[in-house]
């Protein structure tokens, strides 16, 4: 259905279901594997066995894949490969006042991956997050995907390609909950990422009181600012598009064209999804709206995109021009996982930089007396006596 007003708040959102996650989360902390096959026989309607793939059903798997698609996995893999490997930061340091200072990356140790899979597969999502976290280090890289009969072909050729250390059949906010305390089959991480519908994003929000998380990277979302340049059925297909995730979707349009939006209306107006459809006077006022939103991926089919991404403030992902946001779900580089919910007003997709953490160092070689006289007189401001001494005592 169109629609012509932008609701003020997401229709569909993790805060709604706090309160129902939080009762399985704790249920798989205080029972562990039995509360995950009866959450599982609850909300999926399977009997759960074994909880972890093993290495013979993984190898199975993957040979089943044609080399066809290999090699389609072997070029993204690649392609993402580069962009994370961009980002990835150096080593910096400098000095100042006789004090060498620097910051060295760590990666984090042990990270649970979460691939939805209620409705569709993803083994796009599981490169995604797979390949920064190898890139970035990770020791021990576990997944868990709602599959409880075989795994897909593909995720099980990208689990071998990632060297996953053990990958789980859980699925929903109870897989969270496993990777975030541990199970007997589960192991516990430090760091949960992936996106996935309200019921993870929500118990990723609660277990984040104890394990790293990325963000809420919920129902997918998508809003496009096009001038009259758009074509039409470009602007229709990229919005049909993202909204093959579900109803839950966010789909938007903003647009200075009546007569853009008109066609576009065409092109929609059998489609089972809602698409919110609004007419602006300017791009600057398009910008405005969509930076309230502060959606997830934002297409600007305009004449001048690169100008126009100059005057954006938030947003998950942009594609200039011409580019479809299909791109950055598979093959452009850029990382699929995105904030939703409005998350993008303050972080961006994953990258390397969930994966790392920097830890500063220090060297005093030969301080300033300035400096070590100004840090003693603040120590004993705070009434930190002893903490002044340990310095007063070195440098006297
Ligand atoms: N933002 C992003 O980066 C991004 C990327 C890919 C996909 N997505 C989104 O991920 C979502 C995937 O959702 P999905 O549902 O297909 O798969 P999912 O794997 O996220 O969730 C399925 C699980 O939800 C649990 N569940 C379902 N109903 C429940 C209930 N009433 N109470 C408690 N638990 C319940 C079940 O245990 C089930 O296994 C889509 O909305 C898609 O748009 C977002
Ligand atoms: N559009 C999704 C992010 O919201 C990512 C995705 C994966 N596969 C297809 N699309
Ligand atoms: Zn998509």
């Amino acid at each position: 259905m169109i629609k012509e007003e932008i609701p003020k708040n997401r229709l569909v959102e993790f805060t709604q279901v706090l309160d129902v996650v939080e009762s399985i989360v704790n249920q798989v902390r205080q029972n562990g594997d039995k509360a995950i096959i009866d959450l599982t026989k609850k909300f999926d309607s399977v009997e759960l066995k074994d909880l972890s793939f093993s290495k013979d059903e993984i190898e199975q798997q993957a040979s089943l894949l044609s080399d066809d698609l290999r090699r389609a996995v072997d070029v993204i893999y690649e392609q993402l490969k580069e962009f994370h490997l961009t980002l990835m930061p150096p080593e910096v340091g400098g000095g100042k006042s006789g004090v060498e200072f620097g910051i060295v990356w760590k990666p984090i140790e042990t990270v649970g991956i979460y691939v939805p899979g209620g409705k569709q597969k993803y083994p796009s999502t599981l490169l995604m997050a797979g390949i920064p976290a190898k890139i970035a280090g990770v020791r021990e890289i576990y997944f868990s995907t709602p599959q409880y009969d075989k795994l897909d072909p593909m995720m099980a050729y990208i689990c071998q390609k990632l060297g996953i250390k053990q990958a789980y059949r859980i699925g929903g906010a109870q897989a969270i909950a496993a990777m975030a305390y541990g199970t007997e089959s589960v192991h516990k991480v430090s760091k949960i990422v992936g996106p996935g519908n309200i019921y993870v994003q929500a118990a990723k929000y609660i277990v984040s009181r104890e394990v790293g998380i990325d963000g809420i990277e919920g129902p997918t979302e998508l809003v496009i600012i096009a001038d009259d340049s758009a074509d039409p059925r470009r602007v229709a297909t990229d919005l049909l598009a993202q909204g093959e995730h579900g109803k839950s979707s966010l789909l938007v349009l903003i647009s200075t064209s009546g007569r853009l939006i008109s066609k576009v209306k065409e092109l929609l107006s059998t489609d089972v999804n809602d698409f919110y459809i609004v007419e602006v006077k300017s791009v600057e006022e398009a910008l405005k709206i969509s930076d309230e939103l502060s959606p997830e991926h934002l297409s600007l089919q305009v004449r001048s995109p690169r100008s126009t991404m100059k005057l954006v403030r938030n947003a998950g992902a942009i594609t200039l021009g011409n580019t479809p946001p299909a791109m950055v779900d598979y093959g452009a580089g850029p990382d699929h996982i995105l904030p939703t919910n409005g998350w993008s007003k303050f972080r961006g997709g994953i990258t390397v930089l969930d994966f790392i953490k920097p830890i500063s160092y220090t060297n005093l070689d030969n301080p300033t007396k300035e400096l070590i006289d100004a840090s003693i007189k603040i120590a004993k401001y705070e009434g930190f006596e002893i903490h002044g001494k340990s310095i007063g005592i070195r440098y006297e």
